[in-house]
Parts: C-alpha cells; sequence; structure tokens
C-alpha cells in the first residue's frame, strides 16, 4: 500500500483553512487541496444569486434585494462586512447568524442560508425579503399610521420579543429601522447583528454602550454592566412612543442630553424608585436635573387610559419591575377601541427604498462600537460545515 497522501483526500471538517483551497489535515499536519464540490462547505456560492438593487446600508454590511436564480424567488442578500477585519468574521456576524438560526417565528426575519463568496472572504446571509423598513416608511409617509395601525404593527413586534425573550435572547439593538414589514402587513425584527443570548442570573457584559441611542434605556445609559431583556421593553416603549407621535420621542445628540429628555419626560429616577440605581457606575459622572413630574400623560394627551398605562410600565426606570412582552400582550390597550387592525389591512405603500437604491438612512446617533474580537473565518465554515452535515 502507498504511504502517498490520496490525491483527492476528504476535508477534514476540524481542520482549519491554511490557503485559499487548502485545509491543514489536524492527524498529519498535511495541506490537502479542497476538491471543488466542497470548496464553499455545504455553502452554496454567492454567484447564485443575481444582485437587484442596494436596499439598506447599515454598520455591519449592506444589504441588496436579490434574485436566487435556481429558485427565481426575490430575496434579501446581506454581506457581512469585514473591510476592518484582517483575519476573521466579525463576530457580529457569526452572532447574527448563530441566533437566527435558533429563531423561527413569523414576526423575526427568516435566515434562509448563509453563501459564501468565491474567495471564501466574504459571507452573506440570505433572508426572505421584506418590501419596506419602518424608518423610511416614517420618514416618507404622506399622513401618519392611524392608531389601529399602530396597535397592529407593535403586536407583532410584541409577539417577537416574547418568542426572544423566552429563548433567552436579548436583541439589543430595536430600532424603527431594524422592524421591517411585508407588503401582507406582516411585521418582522431584523438585524440581530447585537443579539446576545443571556443567562439567569445574567453575566456581566463587556459592551455596555450598545442600543442607538434614542431607544437606548437609562440603565445602559447609567453604565448597568448587566443586560436583561427588560433593555429591548424600553426601545419597544420608545418605538410605540415614536408611532403615536409620528417622529421620535426621545432624539437626544449625546449620552447626557438623552438622559434628560428622559428626565424631562418621566421625572428624575431616585433610590426610592429604582433601588440600586444610586451605585451604577455612571450615576457620578453626569449631574441629573430635578425634575419631579411625570410628563407622560401632557405629551400622550391624545391617547386613552389603557394605552398611557402601557407606556407607563414599559417606561418604569427599575429593569426588574419594567413590563415584560408577556405582560404587554395582556394590556387593555390592545382590546380596546380602536382595535389593531389586520394585518393584510394595512396599506401598501410605494417602495422607497428601491427608489432611493438604498441611500436614505436616518441621522440618528449610532454609538454602537463595533466588537473588536473577530472569530477566524475558517471557524465560521467549520461550523457550518459540521452543522449542515449534521443536519
Ligand atoms: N430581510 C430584509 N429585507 C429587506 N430589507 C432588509 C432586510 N434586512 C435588512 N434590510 C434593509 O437593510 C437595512 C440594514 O440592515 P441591517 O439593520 O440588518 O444592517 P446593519 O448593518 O446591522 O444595520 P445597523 O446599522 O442598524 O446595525 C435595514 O434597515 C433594511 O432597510
Amino acid at each position: 500500500m502507498s504511504n502517498e497522501p490520496d490525491a483527492n483526500p476528504a476535508p477534514d471538517p476540524q481542520a482549519p483553512v491554511t490557503r485559499k483551497g487548502f485545509l491543514m489535515s489536524l492527524k498529519t499536519g498535511v495541506p490537502m487541496p479542497i476538491p471543488e464540490d466542497d470548496l464553499y462547505g455545504r455553502c452554496r456560492p454567492v454567484a447564485e444569486f443575481e444582485k437587484l438593487n442596494r436596499v439598506g446600508e447599515g454598520s455591519y454590511g449592506i444589504v441588496y434585494r436579490a434574485r436566487d436564480t435556481r429558485s427565481n424567488e426575490i430575496v434579501a442578500l446581506k454581506k457581512v462586512r469585514m473591510d476592518q477585519e484582517k483575519d476573521g468574521l466579525p463576530v457580529s456576524g457569526l452572532r447574527e447568524i448563530m441566533i437566527l438560526k435558533k429563531c423561527n417565528h413569523e414576526n423575526i426575519v427568516h435566515l434562509r442560508e448563509v453563501v459564501v463568496g468565491k474567495s471564501l472572504d466574504s459571507i452573506f446571509l440570505v433572508m426572505d425579503y421584506c418590501e419596506q423598513d419602518l424608518a423610511s416608511l416614517l420618514d416618507n409617509m404622506s399622513q401618519p399610521f392611524t392608531e389601529s395601525e399602530v396597535k397592529c404593527i407593535t403586536l407583532q413586534v410584541l409577539r417577537a420579543l416574547q418568542y426572544m425573550h423566552a429563548r433567552f435572547i436579548i436583541h439589543r439593538d430595536l430600532k424603527v429601522s431594524n422592524l421591517l414589514m411585508t407588503d401582507k402587513g406582516c411585521i418582522k425584527v431584523a438585524d440581530f447583528g447585537l443579539a446576545r443570548l443571556y443567562g439567569n442570573p445574567p453575566k456581566p457584559v463587556m459592551t455596555p454602550q450598545m442600543v442607538t441611542l434614542w431607544y437606548r434605556a437609562p440603565e445602559l445609559l447609567l453604565g448597568a454592566r448587566t443586560h436583561t431583556t427588560a433593555v429591548d421593553m424600553w426601545a419597544f416603549g420608545c418605538i410605540l412612543g415614536e408611532l403615536l407621535l409620528n417622529k421620535p420621542l426621545l432624539p437626544g445628540n449625546s449620552e447626557i442630553a438623552q438622559l434628560d429628555l428622559i428626565i424631562e419626560l418621566l421625572g428624575a429616577p431616585s433610590e426610592s424608585i429604582w433601588p440600586g440605581f444610586s451605585e451604577l457606575p455612571a450615576v457620578k459622572n453626569f449631574t441629573l436635573s430635578e425634575q419631579p413630574y411625570n410628563n407622560l400623560k401632557t405629551k400622550f394627551h391624545m391617547l386613552c387610559q389603557p394605552g398611557r398605562e402601557l407606556l407607563n410600565i414599559l417606561f418604569i426606570y427599575n429593569p426588574n419591575t419594567r413590563a415584560s412582552a408577556d405582560e404587554c400582550l395582556t394590556s387593555k390597550y390592545f382590546t380596546s377601541a380602536p382595535l389593531p387592525c389586520d394585518a393584510r389591512l394595512m396599506p401598501t405603500f410605494p417602495q422607497h427604498r428601491i427608489l432611493s437604491g438604498g441611500q436614505q438612512q436616518r441621522q440618528m446617533p449610532q454609538a454602537t462600537q463595533p466588537p473588536t474580537d473577530n472569530i477566524p473565518i475558517s471557524d465560521l465554515l467549520n461550523v457550518f460545515i459540521k452543522r449542515q452535515r449534521l443536519e
């Protein structure tokens, strides 16, 4: 028997990628050529998708409307941004893939598959295509959503949150531009690049400043080291307020301005309404104004009592007592007039994103720091090769 390496050996899924088209065998340490058929693991090449137009660009990637040439279906193709990475995939990309793989809910964007570019240095998420995102819709609508439509939208977001939170997933970047809508009025929560799985009790996190400023909960602004599902509920409260007012509720342009806006609306926090507040790390960095009144009632004077109650429980300072998605779903707001409209009866809108080529972006302070911990692309590919073989 010959000791020569097999001319066309099967690739070892555990082996790291050494150079383009080769895998280093962990057993023998010999680089082995990857057969053409296995070059992409079990991922399809992106060349099988025809890019039609750009629909969005965020901090972590460009999103295209594309046609799957195999099935002829229209999909969204999100290219994971790699340009700042020397040797790996940004952790946000990997997190988004892992978490979306766990989710199967009609109000969460569906990840169909992951496809790769020819040189294996680009990764794309293939998702169901949604015709609108709420941010560009809000910016372009000739008249605001009716209250029935607001209820229809927010109920769907709450169902997605209930599903995620029951599975220990915190989204951490809920905002109107991350809420997509199909032409059948179905809302899909998107962009899980900052999402995290959390434990009980929650573990401290390294990156406290995550959620976009306008939607950021007071505990994050004050430097809390643990993140809970309550950060999503605060952001949800800001979204509900924004849809009702037809403008951002708390559009701060710095952390202190954001805290001031919150205090102007809700009154100043104190140790008595929020035990542990005075020990939060950043409290000493700010001089908080001493406004004593809750002005929700004045700001939302047009809203019925159940609606104001819902906003009140979403804007509880203490994250431990802030309303959960379960609780909000039982709010009388959704069963009192005007009732939520049927999603299929939501109005249809011109597709602004296609017309504007995805250039239209809301100007809001991001203050989200792309995480710097990279995952080598070889690990990602191995995860996929293994996973697809298991399935
Ligand atoms: N499945 C989809 N269907 C249609 N459009 C989409 C889809 N996913 C994303 N988009 C569009 O692309 C934009 C950016 O997508 P996404 O939020 O996932 O990227 P990001 O780089 O993570 O953004 P961010 O800067 O908000 O973190 C969205 O606001 C939306 O307009």
